[in-house]
């Protein structure tokens, strides 16, 4: 007789390690019943057997995993976790539903472990301390709502998977994972990195709309579609992601969307990328290791920030469950959501459900408690907790009990500020009028229009396809960009490639003392030097990443060998001019702005705190000592770019999405570096 998984799991004598998955774009869900295997390292994810049999594994990544890349973590102990799949059934969704326990344990809510006084003192610190001395952009800090059910985990895993799917929506994964001691269950809406066939897609997520009270309300959300926090907080996880792409993809990401993912009590916007790889699926979670709505950007940095101002570790919260499935063609299929919106249980019962919120210049802190708060509500919901955190999140009145409490105004925020409305592209319909009810935001031609309208903002570059080089007479010439912690070095090399340049990237450690930069192994000659961006104050004598950084500057300068240098690096050479650099009052972290690029108008983005300055009211360029000019801003002598004999740099990113004439400023920085050619 056939095998029924789905009774024996669900059975009195369930199998010791079992999954139960709704995925997106799948007709059926599905139930895995597996051996536990746990890992050290990604690359020993067993996908073969030791007779070479492919065999297809469900791995658990906690968030502790991303130490293999050298990023720093509170080490919990949360293993990495395998299932070696020895069973699997495919059942219509509806029977899955049916199947599982129809009542919930009884189940206390704890509250926030982290109270909401706790929780906007550390957003108010990040905001200073960090993105205010220039660690980053911005920063994802957690907090975990507690509770303790009256039942075993898998009982607790099982009923809360059943009511989610009755009540949850947009979900990428709907799953529950039970093993011995690790349990997990959850409806994460976000897709960290899949491959199919050689095809990465990634899907960053960012910008939250709590629904108010009554259901979606067009008018309110066109209100936080025009949101310039939140517009930018999505742009900026693209950029992030974009690195990721261009280090696992020969041909970078194509950036697809803006679209909407609406779930139960919020809504969230979104792009897919998609790109081409043929790196082994576990080396693309390695390179991958973690999405930035979940951590921040730069990505290395922020897990240093997480570290500072998290008190405990984040167990599987943020990290990924990746499903690793043989292909026809040898390889392996790649399906890893991240692990958001999921309770961890214990074999006990006790229950934690984190939530975090992006944490960028302009962030409110009561907004940002909102938020967490609003991201725990599907599950909290789910899991009976309503009273535990009031009436709502929305734009009506918190009128809970505990932590949550808090007045319609903050709770309003992050959705009602006038005052950051984005300056509308030239043609963006109107706010959608008035009291009119759509449940589907996505079927609405305004907020449609709206969304297509932010493209209008980001670099066609990455909005198109990359195959195809530029035909730039820059064949052939090696590059050695010099990566400072942060990955906005692998576009550079991307788009470096595109104009037909040979590129390697080397960490900044790989920079001797005196400032020697070694040479790629297939090269006899380094044409240029791309000195890149990087987190910190320049000016810190006691960083040894500066000192590299400024030795390897000064080595290029000295011999006036062609040097291109960005944000960071940018900021050292002008310091080696002479120029003095000055703390921005309100950091530049995710702006786009028009600059005057030596006689043509740039729109380019930038990701700084610190910059360069000369005297304010001098009109743009200004002559400085040894042939050097700078593009400055007017009106506060900010020092936008800067060129000399082999040299150019740019306070901006050429490379970002936000640089709608990127392409062509990178294209003409790398040319005047090399004497025109
Ligand atoms: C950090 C979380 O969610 C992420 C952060 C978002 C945001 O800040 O807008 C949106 C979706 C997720 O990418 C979480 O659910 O805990
Ligand atoms: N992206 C960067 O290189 C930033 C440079 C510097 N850390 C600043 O914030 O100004």
């Amino acid at each position: 007789m056939k095998d029924n998984l789905l009774e024996r799991v669900l059975g009195p004598t369930p199998p010791p390690a079992y999954a139960l998955l709704y995925r997106q774009g799948h007709d059926q869900a599905e139930i895995i019943e597996g051996d536990v295997v746990d890992v050290d390292n990604l690359a020993d994810i067993p996908l073969h057997d030791a007779d070479g049999t492919v065999r297809e594994v469900l791995a658990l990544v906690p968030f502790r995993q991303v130490r293999e890349r050298g990023y720093q973590a509170i080490d919990d102990g949360a293993p990495l976790r395998c299932l070696r799949v020895t069973a699997r059934q495919e059942v219509p969704v509806q029977m899955l539903r049916e199947a599982l326990p129809a009542t919930l344990p009884a189940i206390e809510g704890r509250g926030f472990d982290v109270p909401d006084q706790d929780y906007i003192a550390t957003v108010s610190a990040v905001i200073g301390d960090e993105i205010g001395r220039g660690e980053g952009a911005n920063f994802v800090i957690r907090r975990d709502f507690l509770a303790q059910a009256d039942a075993d985990g898998a009982r607790v895993a099982t009923s809360l998977l059943r009511r989610l799917l009755e009540r949850e929506r947009g979900a990428y994964w709907t799953f529950a994972v039970v093993t011995p001691d690790i349990i997990l269950a959850g409806a994460s809406p976000e897709r960290h990195v899949s491959v199919n066939n050689g095809v990465a897609t990634m899907n960053p997520i960012s910008g939250t709309y709590r629904h108010p009270q009554g259901g979606v309300d067009p008018a309110s959300f066109s209100r936080f579609l025009l949101d310039t926090k939140e517009v930018e907080e999505l742009f900026m996880v693209v950029d992030e992601e974009l690195k990721m792409m261009s280090q696992v993809c020969a041909d970078g990401g194509q950036v697809l969307g803006p679209f909407l993912k609406q779930m139960s009590k919020v809504t969230h916007t979104e792009y897919l990328l998609k790109g081409h790889t043929s790196l082994d699926v576990r080396d693309v979670l390695r390179e991958t290791m973690f999405a930035p709505t979940v951590t921040g950007s730069p990505m290395q940095n922020a897990c240093a920030v997480i570290a500072r101002h998290e008190t405990k570790g984040r167990g599987y919260y943020s990290g990924v469950a990746a499903l690793m499935t043989p292909e026809a063609s040898g390889g392996f299929s790649l399906d890893a959501p991240i692990l958001i919106r999921t309770a961890q249980i214990t074999p006990g019962g006790e229950v934690r459900v984190s939530a975090g919120a992006t944490l960028v210049r302009h962030s409110s802190p009561q907004g940002e408690v909102a938020e967490t708060a609003g991201k725990a509500a599907g599950l909290l919901g789910a899991l009976g907790l309503e009273a535990a955190y009031g009436a709502g999140f929305g734009a009506g009145a918190g009128s809970g009990a505990g932590s949550l409490q808090m007045a319609p105004e903050d709770i309003d925020e992050l959705t009602s500020s006038a005052s950051r409305v984005v300056p509308q592209p030239q043609g963006t319909p109107q706010p959608v009028p008035g009291a009119q009810t759509a449940t589907e935001l996505a079927n609405d031609p305004h907020i449609r229009a709206a969304l297509v309208a932010r493209n209008r903002m980001l670099a066609p570059f990455w909005l198109a396809e990359q195959h195809d080089a530029r035909s730039a007479g820059l064949t052939g010439r090696h590059a050695v960009v010099i990566d400072a912690e942060d990955r906005f070095t692998t576009m550079l090399a991307h788009q470096l490639r595109h104009l037909g340049m040979t590129v390697s990237v080397v960490p900044w450690a790989q920079v001797a003392a005196d400032g020697e930069i070694p040479l790629p192994p297939d090269a006899e000659y380094l044409d240029l030097v791309i000195a890149g961006p990087g987190p910190g104050d320049p000016t810190d004598r006691s960083d040894p990443r500066m000192a590299r950084l400024r030795a390897a500057v000064q080595r290029r300068l000295r011999d006036q060998a062609p040097l291109v240098a960005v944000c960071l690096s940018h900021q050292v050479v002008a310091t080696e001019l002479g120029l003095a650099l000055a703390r921005l009052d309100s950091p530049r972290q995710g702006v786009q702005l028009t600059i005057d690029y030596f006689g043509t108008p740039a729109r380019i983005g930038f990701y700084n705190t610190f910059t360069a300055r000369v005297e304010a009211g001098n009109s743009s360029p200004v002559r400085l000592s040894g042939g050097v000019e700078a593009s400055i801003d007017p009106a506060t002598g900010d020092v936008f770019a800067l060129r000399g004999r082999g040299l150019a740099t740019l306070q901006g990113h050429a490379e970002s999405i936000l640089s709608i004439d990127g392409i062509d400023v990178l294209e003409r920085m790398v040319r005047h570096a090399l004497g025109n050619v």
